[in-house]
């Protein structure tokens, strides 16, 4: 099991991450969400040790990761791909790390059948493309067997047979009790993969709960509803009935209405009394990917200016901005102990009132409590040590059974190319 206990992180003024607890368990994939720059890597490399918490700690199976006997046996993960010695084939870079962590080097022609590897383990990683590049991160943090994992962004330049090896292989790795954390930006994906989310929104905790919780937490259900569309006047005479009654009524671009606040059989009532015919009347559930938008709506950090949210309902009645908050959120019930509740608990840089998710709305939004004011710039440089070859681990165990994936068609690059100098570099 993973567990953070109020993890704070502090680039000089910058707060990546602030006051963040919770766990992970083994035996399920937890997807771990937030917009860019949230603090999913600062989180993962503080639970790596590759980074020193400000406050708070991380622990694995009960230790940190520096004190856990035969870390680099226990502990894998992928945090850059990028990270490889470019002059190295993928062969010389497993081997490279099995020889410093014990492994025995036949398991590196193991985890490269593992990852579809096996008929590019001569060619140099430098002509890698981005997707051969992960699978190669993904062997590196297979090597050592290890119970607990950690992928930053693993799907990164996968292609769909990729992407699809990637959901099996995590979800194999959890049902065999591994401890499987994974960071997505792909919202469709991990609502296939990951069974429990914890998502973050400008480094502080947003949501803990299952991927089915979290939908029906954060999705308005809703009718879409439509008339014939030969007969607009039907169209209007509907959304007049339906607004009399109290519905929330937003044109869709196909036509449709969307009618929030009034049950599907209401819907039909008013419909037939007010002698309206219907194409359509049918109810819906908001995705992940909308679900997982409403939420962090008012924690992005960098948005692009053709806003992807438009056309978003607004925040659900009873989602419940001020007070406590739904199963799992800030403030209400089953969230985990010792997260600061809502309101007024908001650090400084998080987002002020008027932002409609459950920091935003917190009225009052003040620094944390006891949240000294920003230090001296930490010194932590971000892309440094070699970052998911940190834990290179192994376990004595004979290689799990894992599917191997589909090899590659190797592109044509001769295995001996000079390697210039600026890519060694990398
Ligand atoms: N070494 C550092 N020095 C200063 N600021 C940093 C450093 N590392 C991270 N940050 C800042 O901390 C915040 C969190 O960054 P982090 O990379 O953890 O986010 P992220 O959620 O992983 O983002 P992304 O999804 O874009 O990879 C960002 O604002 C980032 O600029």
């Amino acid at each position: 099991m993973i567990e953070a206990v109020g993890l704070t992180k502090r680039y000089g003024a910058k707060t990546a991450v602030y006051n963040l607890s919770f766990q992970v368990r083994p035996g399920t994939v937890t997807g771990f969400l937030g917009p860019n720059g949230s603090g999913k890597s600062t989180t993962m490399r503080m639970i790596l040790g590759l980074d020193a918490p400000t406050s708070g700690h991380a622990t694995i199976a009960g230790r940190p990761y520096r004190r856990l006997p035969n870390a680099p046996r226990q502990v894998g993960a992928l945090l850059d791909a990028k990270a490889v010695h470019g002059g190295r084939s993928a062969r010389q870079h497993l081997l490279s790390l099995a020889q410093l962590s014990g492994i025995p080097a036949g398991r590196v022609d193991e985890v490269l059948k593992v990852v579809g590897l096996q008929d590019v383990a001569g060619r140099r990683s430098q002509g890698f493309s981005l997707g051969m590049g992960q699978r190669l991160g993904i062997a590196a943090a297979l090597l050592g067997d290890p119970q607990v994992l950690l992928f930053d962004e693993p799907v990164n330049g996968l292609d769909p047979e990729g992407i699809l090896w990637v959901r099996n292989l995590m979800k194999q790795l959890a049902s065999e009790g591994r401890t499987v954390f994974v960071s997505s930006h792909l919202m469709s994906e991990m609502a296939l993969t990951a069974e429990h989310l914890i998502v973050i929104g400008r480094g502080q905790l947003l949501a803990n709960m299952s991927v089915k919780d979290f939908i029906s937490a954060n999705s308005a259900d809703f009718a879409r509803v439509r008339t014939p569309d030969s007969a607009p006047e039907q169209r209007e005479k509907l959304t007049a009935a339906l607004g009399e009654a109290g519905g929330q009524i937003t044109p869709e671009p196909d036509g449709a209405l969307r009618v929030t606040g009034l049950p599907l059989p209401r819907i039909s009532d008013l419909a037939h009394a007010a002698e309206v015919r219907l194409w359509e009347l049918s109810p819906h559930q908001a995705s992940l990917e909308e679900a997982y938008m409403r939420m962090t709506q008012g924690a992005v950090d960098y948005r692009s200016t053709a806003d992807a949210r438009a056309g978003l309902q607004e925040t659900p009645a009873g989602y419940a901005p001020q007070g406590p908050g739904p199963q799992g959120f800030p403030g209400g019930p089953g969230y985990p102990a010792g997260q600061p509740g809502m309101p007024g608990q908001v650090p400084a840089g998080m987002p002020g009132p008027g932002h409609p998710n459950p920091y935003a709305q917190a009225p009052g939004a003040v620094p944390g409590p006891g949240q000294p004011p920003p230090g001296p710039a930490q010194g932590h440089p971000y892309g440094a040590p070699a970052s998911y070859a940190a834990p290179h681990p192994y376990g004595q165990q004979p290689a799990a059974p894992m599917p191997p994936a589909a090899p590659f068609a190797p592109p044509a690059a001769p295995a001996d190319q000079p390697t210039p100098h600026h890519e060694e570099a990398r």
